[in-house]
């Protein structure tokens, strides 16, 4: 089966202030269509860096990137923005919903752009149907306010889910809430690959991590299998 993506000894360097910095060094992945997999990897090592080169918001500098069958390593601007929206799905540590509109209408801004051909009523299902899937279709009416922060966070997947992405890119969607909520949020992530899409969930929690299918870690610039916890 050809996999959802797959990154060939994908290298990128960073020009900040001082000398340059190779933050990717030559990473290999390959995500098939229902798998979920967990990076871990220390503060700096590169595992944003690595989700902006996934999600199309950064090229790299070296290595290949393959989505489906198509080689997507130098796409133009214009087509990587086109690509973002319509294959990807992004999940981060803040929620990034707007205070004054419904939960609702936060899952339903994800379809405005290049969806105007849907049927109001078709956008209505669809929003609805993404919030039960993540559980809090009861609170469609409800405006960020009103909700916990575990609740904000499944709005936010919610409108993720909405648009049926290939690829569901998390960088530490958990970073901002308590264990229990966490815990919950990851299950919610890890659900939305029984339908098919790809998850990749960037995370300091060993915990979360071994809830997905697959354990890597980042490290000098290279992507390997988590080494196996030792029990305590
Ligand atoms: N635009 C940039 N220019 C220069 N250096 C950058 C830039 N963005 C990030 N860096 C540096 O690249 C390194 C990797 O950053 P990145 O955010 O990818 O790490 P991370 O593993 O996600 O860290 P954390 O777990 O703390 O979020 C860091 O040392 C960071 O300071």
């Amino acid at each position: 089966m050809t996999p959802l993506i797959q990154l060939t000894g994908i290298t990128k360097t960073l020009k900040g202030q001082s000398e340059p910095r190779t933050i990717l060094a030559g990473v290999d992945l390959t995500v098939h269509s229902g798998e979920s997999v967990a990076i871990l990897g220390r503060s700096g090592s590169g595992k944003s860096t690595l989700l902006s080169l996934i999600g199309l918001f950064d090229r790299p500098d070296g290595g290949q990137y393959l989505l489906g069958d198509r080689d997507i390593t130098k796409l133009s601007e214009r087509r990587s923005a086109a690509l973002r929206s319509a294959e990807f799905g992004f999940v981060f540590q803040r929620f990034f919903l707007l205070k004054h509109l419904t939960a609702a209408q936060n899952v339903a801004m994800a379809l405005v752009n290049g969806q105007g051909w849907r049927s109001r009523r078709k956008r209505k299902a669809l929003v609805l149907a993404a919030l039960e899937q993540v559980g809090i279709g009861h609170l469609a009416k409800h405006k960020p306010p009103r909700l916990s922060g575990g609740e904000q966070q499944r709005v936010a997947i919610a409108r993720a889910l909405v648009r049926e992405p290939r690829i569901l890119l998390a960088d530490e969607p958990t970073g901002a809430l308590d264990t229990e909520t966490g815990n919950l949020v990851v299950d919610v992530l890890r659900a939305a690959t029984e339908r098919g899409c790809g998850l990749i969930l960037v995370t300091h929690d060993r915990d979360h991590a071994d809830k997905m299918g697959r354990v890597l870690r980042l490290n000098d610039g290279l992507l390997a299998p988590a080494p196996q916890r030792v029990p305590a």
